[in-house]
């Protein structure tokens, strides 16, 4: 056992290693595993389970982490599961489970299932805490919002945002419902910046510029604007949009054309149909 510092927490400064096995060797086990061994977590403190052996088989060879392709080993080898699969499966993984699933602590990371229901496929009153990442934690830049009920554990909660914190950002929501807002605003977002730059980089390439092109100069550009948000905290992101608009110039002149297809509201409708959609998940899974 080591003791690591677990940076700024509100519930504790310390975290000691312990381990954790993750359910579902996927893109976003993949992430954050591979931020927590890049951070020092020891490799054989982590295992991942998956029904197909080559993801495993990539994680192995590349960070010496544990794998096995039966879940049961994961409840073997730690006391804190992560549940990493698909929101749609996860019932019946968790049904197919041995009865030691009722001793463990879980940390979820599924969209659209509520602490209640995980208790519920798990058959026993499980301390989770339920999380929203996102594939930004691939490289280090991720956004994790995390929630626990009142009567969760600090040491879980520790060990949940000392993980996370691993790849990126953390922010601890108060009500379960902020969840899906957090989905909203940062889980599913990278989705929406992905489209914005898909577009940019279609019409760059017919004013004429190679696709190589296209795409070096709206990566760097958006690139260079997140990062710019992140540096000014103290700055307003209208004043940062209006630092760039000069009176009566082609930034004005975009903006104009923003606003008369109300952008604004686009955005807005967009990010209510995820929340939407991650409480019709929570009501039917
Ligand atoms: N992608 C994203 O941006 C985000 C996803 N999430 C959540 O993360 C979770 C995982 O998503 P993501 O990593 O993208 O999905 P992936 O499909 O990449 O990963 C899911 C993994 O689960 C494996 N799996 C399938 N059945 C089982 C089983 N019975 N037991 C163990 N493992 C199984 C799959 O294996 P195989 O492919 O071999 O069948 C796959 O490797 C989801 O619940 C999602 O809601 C949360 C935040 C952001
Ligand atoms: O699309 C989804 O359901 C998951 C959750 C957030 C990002 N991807």
């Amino acid at each position: 056992m080591s003791q690591v510092s677990a940076g700024t927490t509100p519930h504790s400064t310390q975290f000691t290693h312990e381990n954790i096995a993750f359910i579902g060797a996927g893109n976003m086990t993949s992430a954050i595993i591979r931020g927590m061994v890049k951070a020092g977590y020891p490799a054989n403190m982590l295992m991942a389970t998956n029904p197909s052996q080559e993801k495993l088989d990539v994680l192995a060879n590349d960070l010496g982490i544990m794998t096995a392709t039966d879940n049961a080993a994961a409840l073997d080898f730690a006391e804190t599961i992560v549940l990493a699969v698909k929101p749609q499966i996860l019932a019946d993984m968790c049904a197919a489970l041995p009865e030691s699933k009722q001793d463990k602590s879980y940390i979820s990371i599924a969209a659209g299932v509520s602490v209640a229901r995980i208790q519920e496929m798990l058959d026993a009153p499980v301390q989770v805490v339920r999380t929203m990442p996102n594939t930004p934690s691939a490289i280090g830049m991720g956004m994790t919002g995390l929630y626990a009920q009142n009567n969760t554990s600090t040491d879980l909660r520790i060990c949940a945002e000392y993980c996370l914190k691993q790849v990126g950002e953390t922010l601890w929501v108060t009500h379960e419902d902020d969840i899906n807002t957090v989905i909203a605003a940062a889980g599913s977002s990278p989705a929406y910046l992905f489209m914005f730059a898909e577009a940019m980089q279609t019409k760059t390439q017919e004013l004429g510029l190679t696709e190589q092109d296209a795409k070096l100069l709206v990566a760097q550009a958006l690139a260079g604007a997140g990062k710019m948000l992140l540096e000014n905290p103290d700055t307003d992101f209208a004043t940062l949009r209006s630092n760039v608009t000069s009176k009566g110039g082609t930034t004005a002149a975009a903006i104009a054309s923003f606003h008369t297809a109300n952008l604004a509201d686009i955005i807005a409708d967009a990010m209510q149909a995820a929340v939407d959609r991650a409480r019709e998940m929570q009501a039917n899974i």
